[in-house]
């Protein structure tokens, strides 16, 4: 509810995908700079920015939010307002989520909303997170994630959540739903988005042991579905989305509600029940303890 609550209040205050001003005002311009200019706008809010090509039909989100993009209530918050707002507009048919922070797509879930945090906070918490999986992995539009840096645990899942996954084939990056090593489970949703991609008998070890994937690897198990030189990222995302928007879109939106539909209603029918069990524990003395010591490791490691 408070999600929803902030949606509202910040998508009144806030104009998105602001209109591109004429300059004509000022005088005589070039047509096709109005013309460039009226394709293309742009929005940015303090941890993303969305610049959209008219022309195209599609929007290209970054995250920018450091040190590391981590998911925050915030982040997570003006995530789901850009991306309902896309959504919301019939002229945005696909989306390419990408990272403008060096070495880093997304960290995952910010740790810290995790811990030493009222049962009420981690609920709203929670509750943001399911929204933004229920917003991608439902998503209309042709969803690319351009993995541009390492994108563990919710990171992972932000990019199984689309209809494709490139990745920048650097062997420092890696990419997995690493849950246990922080003593924590992922929930049945995220096992579900990485079972519906890699297969149960892949995800049933990749979450057992934690396991965080070279793009070389990744691409092997089929966790991402390209690797690329960094140079090469955004152009073979906008190829790859060509690709995808070439197919009549009715067919294709109906497809994916295909596949997806089952693992949507179940985390939908199992929501509130969902918040209750993520609530009671991530909250308890022995999952604190673990996200501690994995806190204090994350220091020392940098240290
Ligand atoms: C049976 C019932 C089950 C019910 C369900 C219950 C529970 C499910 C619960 C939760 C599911 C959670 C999913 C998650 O996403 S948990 C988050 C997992 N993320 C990670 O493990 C990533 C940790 N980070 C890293 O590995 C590196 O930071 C990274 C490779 C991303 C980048 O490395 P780099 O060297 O560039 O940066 P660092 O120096 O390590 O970090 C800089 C700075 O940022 C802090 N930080 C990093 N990651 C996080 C994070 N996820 N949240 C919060 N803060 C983070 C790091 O500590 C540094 O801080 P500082 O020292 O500068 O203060």
């Amino acid at each position: 509810m408070a999600l929803r609550a902030a949606l509202r209040t910040k998508c009144a205050l806030s104009g998105f995908l602001s209109q591109p001003s004429s300059s004509s005002r000022h005088g005589r311009v070039c047509a096709s700079t109005v013309l460039a200019a009226q394709q293309r706008s742009n929005s940015t809010s303090s941890k993303i920015s969305v610049d959209f090509d008219q022309s195209t039909g599609v929007a290209v989100m970054h995250m920018k939010s450091p040190p590391v993009n981590s998911l925050s209530l915030d982040f997570l918050t003006e995530f789901c307002i850009s991306l309902e707002k896309l959504e919301m507009d019939k002229s945005c048919r696909g989306l390419i989520i990408t990272s403008s922070l060096p070495k880093v797509f997304s960290a995952g879930l910010d740790i810290l909303e995790m811990y030493g945090k009222s049962p009420e906070s981690c609920g709203e918490f929670w509750k943001a997170v399911q929204e933004m999986w229920l917003k991608l992995y439902s998503s209309n539009m042709v969803t690319v994630a351009a993995i541009n840096g390492s994108s563990p645990a919710g990171g992972c899942l932000m990019s199984l959540t689309c209809d494709y996954r490139i990745m920048v084939d650097n062997p420092r990056y890696s990419i997995g739903l690493n849950e246990t090593q922080l003593g924590i489970v992922a929930p049945f949703w995220f096992k579900d988005t990485m079972a519906n991609t890699v297969g149960h008998r892949i995800t049933e070890m990749a979450l057992a042991l934690g396991m965080l994937y070279s793009p070389a690897e990744a691409l092997k198990i089929g966790l991402v579905d390209q690797i690329v030189p960094e140079e090469k990222l955004m152009s073979t995302a906008e190829q790859a989305m060509a690709k995808w928007l070439a197919i009549p879109a009715h067919a294709r939106q109906l497809t994916k509600s295909m596949m997806r539909k089952p693992t949507v209603d179940r985390m939908t029918s199992k929501r509130e029940a969902d918040v209750q069990n993520f609530v009671s524990f991530i909250t308890k003395d022995a999952i604190q303890n673990s996200l501690r010591v994995y806190l204090e490791m994350l220091k020392k490691r940098k240290a």
